[in-house]
């Protein structure tokens, strides 16, 4: 029944990029079944070569899932497109009617954008953090995935203990943690997130850099992210996300840093542009947000 995953569901990742091709790699390596759905391109890449994982946590294989152009019908489904890729995704979701949907994106709004194009289908926001980037150059070999570094952690809300998908994700090698409400797990991970991803992509460098290149700019902006967080109901100071960042490799970089060096805009409103909606809805001013996000487009022009 719709909203009540069965056991036999089929398991689906949507949107085999970097996060999706090794989430889906990670769980055919924990022994389930699962199906890549993607456009066109990926999909033919993975049908035919698999995805090829490099990652220093968890070692460097191939998988081989299936691949589809579209979500089978009833399927618990995890979410991994870009914010770019939504609305497509709402769309492929919908005609399959899924048991349950879990995404995985960074942001916030993406959540209501799903639950909006799917009455009656349990959809929960979880959270994935590892830096990781697709390095295939082309597609006559596997889709490549490239997980830098010793973080991977899935984050679901503690109500989604039971789904299908966060049941799979605890048989992989990611640290994965259930616990909080939904709006927890979200400003959890953006109120860090969107100050390493803007200053990492306004700077050009990694975190480390990112965060001494301009100081008080960079603590403005940590007290306004902190603000806007704990007016979303996650108490947070400046000096709370200075020590999250600061327990973060230095080199650490950021998607949305690849796709601004890639001269692409990539989820820059859905990261920056949320925090400062949500600021202005709580009346928090964000004057050295809006000064980063502008420098970032400055960049893009
Ligand atoms: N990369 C990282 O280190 C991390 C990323 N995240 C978040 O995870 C999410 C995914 O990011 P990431 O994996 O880096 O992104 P990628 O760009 O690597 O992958 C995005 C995937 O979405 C698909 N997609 C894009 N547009 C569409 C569309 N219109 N219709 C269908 N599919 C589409 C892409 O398709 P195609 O294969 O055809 O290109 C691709 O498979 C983002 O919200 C990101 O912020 C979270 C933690 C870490
Ligand atoms: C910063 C990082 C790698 C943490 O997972 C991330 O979420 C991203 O780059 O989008």
């Amino acid at each position: 029944m719709r909203g009540m995953p069965r056991t036999d569901a089929p398991l689906v990742v949507l949107g085999p990029g970097a996060i999706g091709g090794l989430v889906a790699a990670l769980l055919e390596r924990a022994g389930h079944p699962v199906t890549v759905v993607g456009r066109a391109g990926s999909v033919a890449q993975v049908a035919a070569h698999g995805i090829a994982v490099e990652s220093d946590l968890v070692g460097s294989w191939t998988a081989q899932p299936a691949a589809a152009a579209q979500v089978p019908h009833g399927a618990c489904v995890i979410v991994a497109v870009k914010a770019e890729g939504l609305e497509a995704a709402a769309a492929l979701l919908a005609a399959a009617a899924p048991a349950e949907v879990l995404s995985l994106l960074n942001g916030v709004e993406h959540l209501d954008a799903l639950r909006a194009a799917l009455p009656g289908t349990r959809v929960v926001a979880g959270t994935i953090a590892g830096e990781t980037l697709r390095t295939s150059a082309g597609r006559d070999g596997p889709l490549t995935v490239r997980h830098r570094g010793r973080l991977l952690r899935v984050v679901a809300p503690a109500d989604a203990a039971g789904l299908a998908s966060v049941r799979a994700l605890r048989d992989t090698a990611a640290d994965v943690v259930v616990d909080g409400t939904q709006a927890q797990v979200l400003w959890l991970k953006l109120r860090f997130l969107a100050p390493m991803a803007l200053l990492t992509s306004r700077w050009d460098a990694g975190l480390g850099e990112a965060l001494d290149r301009d100081p008080a700019g960079a603590q403005a902006l940590l007290a306004e992210v902190a603000a806007v967080a704990s007016a979303e109901g996650v108490p947070t100071t400046a000096q709370d996300l200075h020590a999250i960042l600061a327990g973060l490799p230095p080199t650490m970089r950021s998607s949305l840093q690849a796709d601004v060096e890639a001269g692409r805009a990539g989820e820059l409103d859905a990261i920056g542009g949320a925090v400062q909606r949500r600021g202005r809805s709580h009346g928090v001013a964000t004057p050295a947000l809006d000064t980063t996000i502008a420098a970032v487009e400055a960049r893009l022009r």
